[in-house]
């Protein structure tokens, strides 16, 4: 049975449909209201790390009638690839998925980023519905639309724009997330908190071992601000024509990251220092004040999050960095602060000007 959840409504405005993020516990008893009428078939895309879950979750929907398949994933970045989206289409394909049939993606982001995509792909586009897994999912990769796979050359460079029909976040998901998962989330909590929502920060702060636990005080409240941020911007422009470029703080070095370790490092640590990357870039450009980019070392310090990267790697770094999705020409954009909860956008900064930033994070 479903609890009494938290609804949170995202899109409906400049012709885009609009949907709910549900946030609270035993939610799966709104998955066939989700799922909708007329629908024959249903695919569960699950990581690896989920597969008791995705296969009750497909025997669950089979007991109601549908043709439930489970399609499993490997687990976190190595879903995001051309290799696993072909998969998914032959698994498809081969089970005679058409228009009105639905996919469900349950896991972190990696695998609501791959799911989504191929719900974009398949048949250029079928209904999908989210049921995020880690925190990060929750406040962030469900909800939004942003969906997509990485290539040789960087991180999410090929994707689509496909809203899910509804996100379902149970926070009893949590409890078996390992603490490093968790607290990679808690940076993309802190983002939301630094460009938007400082009460954010305020609760982090005021008992950040809580804020690293399921259990803690806060637990809700935190992971409904995030999303609630992320709501109200990918409302107003869910393509990236302006606003959402703001949801990208920290993310043009942390991509870059991320590309040069492989996918070792988890999205969150690798924003965690492309925040403290841009709030010194913000800093050294004038704009923010020394006490707000101090305090993004001490809040993502105190749950446990990275500041510095190999100071070795800068060349690399800023090679990748040019294939951002916010770059025009040759020209790197950066968001940056001009204050607390201030985003703007920093336009082809010198490079110097750069190098001085990195020197800050160069452990
Ligand atoms: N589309 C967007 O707007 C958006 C936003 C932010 C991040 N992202 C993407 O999200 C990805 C990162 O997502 P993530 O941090 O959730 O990591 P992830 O999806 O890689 O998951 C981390 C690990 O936890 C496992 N896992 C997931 N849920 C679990 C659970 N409840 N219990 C135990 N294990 C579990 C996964 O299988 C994986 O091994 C990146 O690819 C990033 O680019 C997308
Ligand atoms: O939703 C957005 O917009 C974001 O930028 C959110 C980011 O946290 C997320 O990591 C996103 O996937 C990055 O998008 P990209 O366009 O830079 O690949
Ligand atoms: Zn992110």
């Amino acid at each position: 049975m479903t609890e009494q959840a938290t609804r949170i409504q995202v899109g409906g405005t400049a012709g885009t449909d609009p949907y709910e993020v549900l946030v609270g516990r035993q939610l799966l008893g709104e998955l066939p209201g989700l799922i909708g009428e007329g629908v024959k078939r249903v695919a569960v895309l699950h990581p690896e790390a989920l597969a008791a879950t995705g296969e009750a979750l497909r025997e669950d929907l089979a007991a109601q009638g549908y043709e439930a398949i489970a399609i499993q994933l490997p687990n976190a970045e190595e879903a995001k690839t051309a290799e696993v989206a072909a998969y998914c289409w032959k698994a498809l394909g081969q089970s005679g998925f058409t228009r009105s049939d639905v996919l469900v993606g349950v896991g972190g982001g990696a695998t609501t980023d791959l799911a989504g995509f191929v719900a974009a792909t398949w048949l250029r586009g079928v209904r999908w519905i989210a049921v995020p897994t880690t925190v990060l999912g929750m406040v962030d990769a469900a909800v939004g639309g942003k969906t997509g796979i990485n290539t040789a050359e960087g991180k999410n460079l090929v994707g689509a724009f496909h809203p899910p029909a509804g996100v379902l976040c149970d926070l009893a998901a949590l409890d078996s997330l390992p603490v490093h998962d968790y607290v990679s989330g808690l940076a993309e909590v802190i983002k939301a908190g630094f460009i938007a929502d400082p009460a954010i920060l305020d609760l982090i702060e005021s008992d950040p071992e809580a804020a690293k636990r399921p259990d803690g005080a806060h637990t809700a409240e935190l992971i409904e601000r995030a999303i609630r941020v992320k709501a109200e911007v990918v409302s107003a422009d869910l393509k990236e024509s302006g606003l959402r470029e703001i949801l990208n703080y920290g993310h043009t070095l942390a991509h870059a990251i991320e590309k040069n370790e492989r996918y070792n490092w988890r999205h969150g640590a690798a924003v965690s220092v492309g925040m403290v990357f841009a709030a010194e870039l913000g800093r050294i450009a004038g704009r923010l004040d020394d006490a707000t980019a101090d305090r993004h070392r001490t809040v993502l310090a105190s749950v446990g999050l990275p500041l510095t990267y190999r100071g070795d790697q800068w060349p690399k770094l800023l090679e990748t960095m040019k294939v951002d999705k916010k770059s025009r020409g040759d020209r790197l954009r950066f968001i940056v602060l001009d204050g607390l909860a201030k985003p703007t956008v920093l336009e082809g900064p010198d490079p110097a000007m750069l190098l001085a930033a990195h020197a800050e994070i160069a452990a």
